[in-house]
């Protein structure tokens, strides 16, 4: 298995490579060269097994045999055993055509936990073999951060420097990312946006001198590694509720749309997904994408749902390849567009390869509340607010008939309620405690660095604190 990037001018790199390169060396990301297939017999061949066994089966293709079988057997079941739930990814149905796919029983309760427990112990192994050690920069709306810190968290080869935008998260996810004091642990508050801290990591890794002295690697869904991992839980649901004798569709609250490219890369490997539902808060810029087929930036604001606070998805770029025919000048040429003018459009062609799989809506800071209040209401279920997002655009999707009724919908579930009380109190009346883990959370000392929105500040910041840490080593 072979990785070329998306502006097609970087090396061509295997999966090892792939996992520590973080963004391609021409700025672009890493996609694999051809999907690998899974024909209806594999598929159902994955019934009834456990979640670390179809992730084993679902991910060795990508590996490229740079990992051993039973190597990797044995780290995917360390990872996932840190899931507090025996499912790892479990299934609650709301009503009779829709689930909800709880993607936060792990030890951060977000569905990053999912990939970078993962990526954490990937990290550790290829490290270790190599005799490396890597700096990580990574930029946060709010989850990433703290499923990121806790995965890397006293690992001997990682240095971890997390970006999060000032004020911007909610105060729980602050406080998991903040309270975590180990030394190889970074936190900076940025005096800017979740798209203002992604941009200084693109900034950081288009620096080569600073990357390569760095050792630069990736958190983010920029690394391929993340994407690879959280396709298996759209497998393990679809095969749950009867692929590949059934179809199923899904709805994703999407912020910087690694989710679900996850899942239009699970269908292009043979999964049986009817439609993609792509959920946007009032930062809509892709359910204006779907709806025009132009993308057009505009000024973040900040909603109820904070980590999908997000106006450039990165991951769009990787979609972008395929629309434009894996034509890697093509994207660059849009996206150098994109960053002078602020918009760039596709053809009324590309569009509609777009929508025969995807649709999008938007759902504003009413319709979120709504939507957690009424599914309390009638379900006894409680929705955080990205979850409700979702939720809301699986319904608005099924009204416009975008999805065909008897398909079952399955609603991904990316937070637990308890990482944004005040607004799921707000809307339901019911305020979500903390699993116990966590419950001394508040009373926790932080540690954490402001610095305003300058790449040099950032980098020399970045810089004296890894030398201090491997000097300390
Ligand atoms: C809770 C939650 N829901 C949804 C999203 C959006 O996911 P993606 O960025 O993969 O589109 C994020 C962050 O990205 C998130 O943290
Ligand atoms: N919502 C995310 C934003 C970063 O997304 P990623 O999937 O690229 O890491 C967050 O919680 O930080």
């Amino acid at each position: 298995m072979q990785y070329v990037s998306t502006r097609g001018a970087a090396p061509v790199l295997g999966f090892e490579d792939v996992l520590l390169a973080g963004l391609a060396r021409d700025g672009g990301l890493y996609v694999p060269q051809s999907w690998p297939q899974f024909s209806a017999d594999d598929i159902r061949a994955l019934r009834g097994l456990p979640y670390s066994e179809i992730a084993v089966r679902v991910m060795l293709p990508f590996l490229g045999g740079a990992i051993d079988e039973d190597a990797f057997r044995a780290i995917v079941t360390d990872a996932y055993a840190s899931f507090d739930h025996s499912a790892v990814t479990p299934l609650i149905q709301l009503d009779q055509t829709t689930w909800v796919l709880e993607l936060f029983h792990g030890p951060t309760l977000a569905f990053k936990d999912v990939a970078l427990q993962l990526l954490g112990r990937l990290f550790d192994h290829v490290l270790a073999k190599r005799g490396e050690r890597v700096t990580i920069v990574g930029a946060t709306s709010g989850d990433t951060g703290s499923a990121a810190i806790e995965a890397c968290r006293d690992r001997q080869n990682v240095d971890i420097f997390i970006m999060h935008p000032k004020g911007r998260t909610s105060e729980v996810q602050r406080r998991q990312m903040t309270s975590v004091l180990s030394s190889n642990v970074h936190n900076i508050a940025l005096d800017g946006t979740f798209d203002d801290c992604q941009d200084l990591v693109k900034g950081m890794f288009n620096d080569t001198a600073f990357r390569d002295t760095m050792g630069l690697s990736a958190v983010n869904s920029i690394n391929w590694a993340r994407i690879m991992a959280q396709i298996v839980y759209y497998f393990t649901a679809a095969v749950a509720l009867g692929a590949p004798d059934r179809k199923i569709a899904f709805t994703v609250p999407t912020g910087n749309f690694g989710n679900v490219y996850a899942a239009y890369g699970a269908r292009a490997m043979g999964l049986p997904i009817d439609k993609l539902v792509v959920g946007s808060n009032s930062n809509d810029i892709l359910a204006r994408f779907f709806a025009s087929g132009t993308m057009a930036a505009a000024p973040v604001v900040p909603t109820f749902s904070p980590s999908m606070d997000i106006q450039i998805s990165s991951n769009f770029e990787r979609l972008l390849f395929d629309l434009l025919d894996r034509d890697g000048d093509a994207v660059t040429a849009a996206l150098n567009r994109f960053r002078a003018e602020g918009n760039f459009a596709v053809t009324d062609a590309q569009l509609a390869k777009a929508l025969s799989i995807f649709a999008g809506h938007r759902v504003g800071e009413d319709g979120t509340m709504e939507t957690v209040a009424t599914t309390w209401a009638n379900s006894g279920y409680l929705l955080d607010p990205h979850t409700a997002v979702g939720v809301a655009a699986a319904k608005a999707a099924k009204a416009k008939a975008e999805v065909d009724p008897s398909v079952p919908m399955v609603v991904l579930a990316t937070a637990h309620p308890a990482k944004f009380p005040d607004a799921v109190e707000k809307a339901s009346g019911r305020r979500p405690a903390l699993p116990p883990r966590l419950s001394d959370l508040y009373e926790r000392e932080e540690r954490l660095s402001d610095l305003p929105n300058d790449l040099a500040t950032v980098q020399a910041f970045v810089a004296a604190r890894a030398r201090a840490a491997q000097e300390a080593a």
